[in-house]
């Protein structure tokens, strides 16, 4: 499903990540490490936001080689979800199903997951950050990606809501055979019924 060759990615002189080969098949994978270890290093580069030198292919296709190509195949959800404060969560969601070209009825499903709609009309501006959290994982739910990269998906979210979230997540990875990549400090497997676990330590990441 995505396949990492020769990645290193550096912050000036300072070695961030050597990962010399990785395979990831279809799955759900919890990425752990210690602050500063290079979690959303990792996803920032699978997601195609930041330079890196090596290579990673999502379904064969190659990110440097063809990069519109590689992003239509993935989503990405920030740890901390920041957002133009005049637009409304309604106008973030409309912008991303026409970008995805999703229909009415999976935007509409998709907004009673958590649910949003009871402010999804309001600027960002007034959203909590637990609001915003919801807003921007059901905008990287939008379009049926293969690969959803969710950067600490759990941190601000109510225990209903971690709930619900897990239950998507599996479900999506069951019935569409999305992979999912999340890092979390937090140990996510009692929201989810399946997850492998790989961890980044020494630069690198290991099974
Ligand atoms: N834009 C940047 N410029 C310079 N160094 C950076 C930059 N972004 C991250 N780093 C450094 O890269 C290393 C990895 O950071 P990263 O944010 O990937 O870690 P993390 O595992 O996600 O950490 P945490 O668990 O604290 O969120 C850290 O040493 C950090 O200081």
């Amino acid at each position: 499903m995505i396949a990492i060759s020769n990645l290193v990615k550096k912050y000036g002189q300072q070695l961030i990540l050597n990962i010399p080969s990785f395979q990831f098949n279809k799955g759900v994978y919890w990425i752990k490490g210690a602050n500063g270890s290079g979690k959303t290093t990792l996803l920032k580069i699978l997601a195609g936001l930041i330079p890196f030198e090596g290579s990673v292919s999502v379904e064969g296709v190659s990110q440097k080689q063809h990069p519109l190509s590689y992003r239509k195949l993935i989503s990405w959800a920030e740890a901390e979800p920041l957002y133009p404060d005049f637009l409304t969560g309604k106008e973030l969601l409309r912008l991303y199903q026409q970008i995805r070209n999703a229909s009415d009825a999976e935007v509409n499903g998709l907004t009673r997951l958590f649910p949003i709609n009871s402010y999804a009309g309001n600027k960002t501006a007034t959203y909590s950050a637990g609001m915003l959290k919801k807003l921007s994982l059901t905008l990287s739910f939008i379009g049926g990606t293969r690969l959803i990269l969710l950067d600490e998906p759990f941190i601000t979210l109510d225990a209903d809501a971690c709930k619900i979230l897990g239950a998507y997540i599996s479900a999506r990875h069951k019935e569409n055979g999305t992979t999912f990549i999340l890092s979390s400090h937090q140990d996510p497997r009692k929201f989810l019924d399946t997850c492998t676990t790989l961890s980044i330590q020494n630069q690198t990441l290991l099974p």
